[in-house]
């Protein structure tokens, strides 16, 4: 259960990391990882009704919600007026006078997430702050394009400022269970980020079942994934509590087998406030602490923003402004 203290926002990690650099794949491993999916969706079901974050300690997460927020735009009519305004809108993501009175000034979101075309434009607009700037790249989002365009679209989005890269792995090596050929993708794919960090979109509505996302996550963490990420939002289903439970015990399993934090990347269709606390609370509970900080954990939405700056209004003045007044995120 959530606690109701107040958490910090920082885009520093509070200890120094290791970086996962993965490890040789173990399939015999891989192939023992089991999904008990009826068991999982029970527990998710009662995940909602856990959140006991209430008032000022509500507000206080809903800052760390912000924090750990990859504010994105993806959209096929993106321009650069777009992307600045929301860039604007990472650097102050809620009213001046609301972040005064919550004492939380100086709050930006984790980070922006754009298409590779606008990555030039994002980081120009973020210069002077520490927001990084997240590019989809590798086809993204069905991530088809030949393999070696992806491995060039990854240089080109590092080589213009992308400090993060979310890739898309191929789905269908995980239909068929070719192991080794994800290995293999991952591996390449992290190689060329280089420093950059890889956040791993997995594609969870298309991999066909629980134990499949399960084996996918160790794979592309034993290839060297920095995070996991479940979606692209463009699936038919995205972000899900029974795949997040998976992913966040793979992460668990990998980081009590082998020391390796890797982070977890829910995305696609979270837009509420109150969807956005049970999640953080699952966190705490399945991983810990260490888990809330941004170097371990990122919403990626388009619209939880607007959502959680109306709440945080709420809690400033007891009454809710239009949704027109929050038109960005
Ligand atoms: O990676 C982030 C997702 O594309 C955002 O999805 P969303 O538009 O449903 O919030």
């Amino acid at each position: 259960m959530m606690q109701t203290t107040t958490p910090t926002q920082t885009h520093l990690p509070q200890v120094q990391e290791p970086r996962n650099d993965g490890m040789p794949l173990d399939l015999s491993w891989v192939r023992s990882v089991q999904a008990n999916t009826s068991a999982i969706e029970r527990r998710a079901v009662t995940l909602p009704g856990r959140r006991s974050v209430k008032k000022d300690h509500q507000a206080a997460w809903l800052c760390k919600a912000i924090s750990l927020m990859d504010l994105t735009t993806l959209s096929g009519d993106d321009t650069e007026g777009r992307v600045r305004r929301l860039c604007a809108k990472a650097r102050q993501p809620v009213r001046a006078d609301l972040l005064q009175t919550l004492g939380m000034e100086g709050l930006t979101t984790g980070a922006i997430c754009v298409y590779h075309d606008m990555v030039p434009t994002a980081v120009d607009a973020l210069r002077g702050t520490s927001i990084p700037v997240a590019a989809v790249s590798t086809g993204f989002p069905a991530g088809l394009s030949p393999f070696h365009l992806r491995i060039a679209e990854i240089g080109e989005s590092v080589a213009a400022g992308a400090e993060e890269i979310d890739i898309v792995i191929t789905r269908r090596h995980v239909l068929q269970g070719n192991w080794q050929a994800l290995y293999d993708e991952m591996a390449e794919m992290r190689r060329t980020c280089g420093t950059a960090h890889v956040k791993a979109i997995l594609a969870t509505g298309e991999l066909g079942s629980l134990r499949n996302v399960a084996r996918a996550s160790l794979v592309c963490m034993m290839a060297g994934a920095d995070f996991i990420k479940t979606s692209t939002g463009k699936e038919s289903v995205n972000a899900t509590l029974p795949v997040t439970l998976t992913m966040i015990r793979a992460i668990r399993d990998y980081y009590m087998r082998t020391g390796l934090r890797v982070g977890y990347k829910p995305a696609g269709g979270i837009s509420k406030a109150k969807d956005a606390l049970v999640y953080l609370s699952m966190i705490k509970d399945e991983l810990g602490d260490r888990w809330l900080q941004p170097d371990l954990f990122r919403f990626g939405a388009s619209s939880l923003l607007g959502d959680i700056e109306r709440q945080l209004e709420h809690h400033v003045t007891g009454g809710y402004s239009a949704g027109w007044r929050h038109a960005i995120g």
